[in-house]
C-alpha cells in the first residue's frame, strides 16, 4: 500500500487559515495562528496531520485516512472526523475531530480533492489489518460514502412506494422488459446477477427470459419484499435467489454470464450507483459476460429559457425587503440570488428551447474503471443554430441494451416520452449572448462527493459580436457551481408533454411504441437509437 502512495506523492502539504478542535478542551479553543495540513505515509498507514502552533499552545492532530471523513460546513470551512486519531494539545487532551478554516474557496476545493485522492489510494490498495493480511475491496462502499447518506439512501429504497414509483415509469420498465424478452438468447440457460434488485422485478424478467439462475442482490430492506414477491411467483421464483447485502460485499457461489441493473440516477450518474455496477462487473461477471445496459451517454446542449431564468432570479427577491418586521434583509440578497443558481433544475422542457445541436459524453460500463467515475470532465463545444440569450446547459441521458438479437435504447431526451428522470438544466446567473453560427465553448466538470452525488462546475464562453462590441474581440464567460444532490424539482409548472407523464393510468407501452421484436436482426440496428445521437457510439459499438 505504502509503495504506491510513496512513489507517487510522498507528502503533500496545505496551508490553512486556522484549525480548531471539534470539542475544545478547557486548555484550547480556536487558535488564531496559521495552520498546516499534510498528507503522508507513516509506516504503513496513510495519514493526515493537522498542525498549529502559537507561542503558548500547540495543536497537533493525526488522522487515520482509512476511517477519516471530511464534510463541508461552508465554502471555506470543513470538519474532519475520524474513528481513530491522536491529538496533542499542550500535551494533554484527546479529540476525534477538527474544524478546518481555509483561506480561499479554491484552497478548500484543492484540499477536498487531495483528501478523496489519498483516501482512494487507501481503498484501492486495500485495508491493512492488524495481523498484516490485506482484505481487498471489502466495504469499498462504506469507505467512500458517508454513512448518514447511505442510511437515508437505503431507507428510501427500502420503501415499496419508491419502488412502485420506478415501476410505474412505464417507459423505463417497459423498455427493460422489451430489451430482456427480445434478447432471450442472452438470458436463456444463463446465470444472471441483478445488481441492486429492489423489488426483484428485473430478476423476474430475466427468469421469464429463461435464465438458469438469477442472483438478486439488494442492500436495502426491500430484499425482504423481493423475497415475498418472488415466492409469490413460484414458477419463476425457484430460479431466483435473493441476497441481502451490498454488491461490494456479498459473495456469490458462481460467476455470472450477464448482469442486469438499473443504476441510473438523475443525469445518469447521480446516486453513484454506476460505481457499484462496475464493481459488480469486476467481482461477478465472466470475462466474456454481457451487461444490460452496457453503455450510457450524457447529452448536453445550450438552451435559452427566459421564463425559467426570471423564475429563479425572482426567488431571491424576498431578500430585497428593507423592512421585514423592521429588519433590512438586503445584505443577504446577493448570497440568496447565487444560492438559487446552485440548484440544477429537473423538469421536462420543450426541445425547441435548445439553441445548438447536442453533444454527448459516452460511458462504456463494460470497460470503464470505477475510479473514472470519481471525476468526469467534459470539454464543451457547440455551434449556435440561432441568435439567442443562452441561459445554461440542458442535459439528459440514454442507455443501450446491446442485445445479441435486438439493440434498444432507453432515452430521457426532451421531446421523447417523459420518464421519472425528466431532464436536467444548469442555469447560469449571467446569461451569454450568441449569434447564429457562433461557437460556444466551455467545460462541465463533475466531482463525486461522499453523499452519493456530484459537485458540478459549468463554464460557457462565447465571443461577443454585434453593435457596440469590438467584433469578436471580447469573450463573455459565465460559470456556476451546482450540487447535483440538491435539484429544484420544477414539476408543478405546466408541462409540454403531459400525455406521457400520466404514469398512474394503464401501461403506456402502446402509446410509447415499445413493440417487442422477436425475429433476429441481420445487422446491429443503430438506427433504433434516439435522434440526438453521438457519432462516437458507432466506433464503440463495433468494439462491444
Ligand atoms: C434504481 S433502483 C432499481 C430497482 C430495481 N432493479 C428496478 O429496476 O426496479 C436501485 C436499487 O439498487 C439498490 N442498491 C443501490 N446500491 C446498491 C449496492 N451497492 N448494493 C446493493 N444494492 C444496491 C437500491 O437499494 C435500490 O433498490
Amino acid at each position: 500500500m505504502e509503495d504506491s502512495i510513496e512513489k507517487k506523492q510522498k507528502r503533500r502539504e496545505f496551508a490553512l487559515a486556522s484549525i480548531s478542535e471539534l470539542c475544545p478542551s478547557s486548555s484550547s479553543s480556536s487558535l488564531p495562528s496559521p495552520a498546516t495540513a499534510s498528507f503522508s505515509v507513516d509506516g504503513s498507514v496513510p495519514e493526515l496531520q493537522f498542525h498549529q502552533e502559537s507561542e503558548k499552545t500547540k495543536l497537533q492532530l493525526s488522522v487515520d485516512l482509512q476511517t477519516a471523513q471530511l464534510f463541508k460546513l461552508g465554502s471555506v470551512q470543513s470538519v474532519c472526523i475520524s474513528d481513530r486519531s491522536d491529538v496533542i494539545i499542550a500535551e494533554t487532551s484527546f479529540s476525534k475531530g477538527v474544524t478546518v478554516q481555509f483561506r480561499t474557496e479554491e484552497e478548500s476545493e484543492a484540499f477536498h480533492c487531495a483528501f478523496q485522492q489519498w483516501k482512494k489510494e487507501v481503498n484501492v490498495q486495500g485495508r491493512q489489518l492488524p495481523n498484516g493480511t490485506v482484505s481487498a475491496s471489502k466495504s469499498k462502499f462504506d469507505d467512500k460514502i458517508e454513512s448518514s447518506s447511505a442510511k437515508m439512501y437505503f431507507h428510501y429504497y427500502g420503501q415499496l412506494l419508491h419502488q412502485q414509483n420506478m415501476m410505474q415509469d412505464y417507459v423505463r420498465t417497459g423498455t427493460y422488459y422489451a430489451a430482456v424478452i427480445e434478447n432471450r438468447a442472452d438470458f436463456s440457460g444463463r446465470v444472471v446477477v441483478d445488481v441492486g434488485a429492489g423489488s426483484g422485478i428485473l430478476s423476474l424478467f430475466a427468469a421469464q427470459a429463461g435464465a438458469k439462475h438469477v442472483y438478486a442482490v439488494e442492500a436495502s430492506e426491500m430484499a425482504e419484499y423481493a423475497r415475498k414477491l418472488i415466492a409469490g411467483n413460484p414458477s419463476l421464483g425457484q430460479r431466483i435467489t435473493v441476497i441481502k447485502g451490498k454488491v461490494e460485499d456479498v459473495e456469490l457461489p458462481e460467476k455470472a454470464d450477464i448482469l442486469i441493473s438499473e443504476p441510473m440516477g438523475t443525469l445518469l450518474v447521480n446516486e453513484r450507483m454506476l460505481e457499484s455496477y462496475v464493481i459488480a462487473r469486476d467481482r461477478f461477471l465472466t470475462p466474456k459476460g454481457k451487461m444490460f445496459p452496457s453503455v450510457g451517454r450524457i447529452h448536453m446542449a445550450p438552451f435559452s429559457d427566459e421564463y425559467l431564468f426570471v423564475e429563479i432570479a425572482n426567488k431571491a427577491l424576498f431578500w430585497q425587503q428593507q423592512n421585514y418586521y423592521g429588519v433590512d434583509l438586503t445584505p443577504l440578497y446577493g448570497s440568496a440570488f447565487q444560492g438559487y443558481f446552485t440548484q440544477p433544475v429537473v423538469d421536462a422542457f420543450d426541445p425547441r428551447l435548445l439553441v445548438a445541436p447536442a453533444m454527448c459524453h459516452v460511458i462504456d460500463f463494460t470497460k470503464t474503471k470505477e475510479e473514472n467515475l470519481y471525476e468526469i470532465d467534459i470539454p464543451l463545444r457547440f455551434i449556435a443554430s440561432m441568435g439567442a440569450r443562452i441561459h445554461g446547459l440542458a442535459c439528459w441521458f440514454d442507455v443501450l441494451f446491446n442485445g445479441s438479437t435486438v439493440q434498444r435504447w432507453l432515452s430521457t431526451a426532451p421531446g421523447a416520452p417523459t420518464t421519472h428522470w425528466y431532464q436536467l438544466r444548469c442555469v447560469l446567473s449571467q446569461p451569454i449572448y450568441v449569434m447564429a453560427g457562433q461557437e460556444i465553448t466551455g467545460r462541465l466538470h463533475m466531482l463525486a462527493h461522499n453523499a452519493q452525488s456530484y459537485t458540478m462546475y459549468l463554464t460557457l464562453s462565447a465571443k461577443m459580436w454585434g453593435p457596440g462590441a469590438e467584433q469578436g474581440g471580447i469573450i463573455q464567460t459565465s460559470s456556476c457551481k451546482l450540487d447535483l444532490k440538491e435539484p429544484y424539482y420544477r414539476m408543478s409548472q405546466p408541462q409540454a408533454y403531459t400525455l406521457a407523464q400520466d404514469q398512474h393510468s394503464q401501461p403506456l407501452i402502446n402509446t410509447q411504441e415499445i413493440h417487442i421484436q422477436h425475429q433476429k436482426l441481420e445487422e446491429p440496428d443503430i438506427l433504433q437509437q434516439p435522434s440526438n445521437s453521438c457519432t462516437e457510439i458507432d466506433s464503440l459499438l463495433q468494439n462491444v
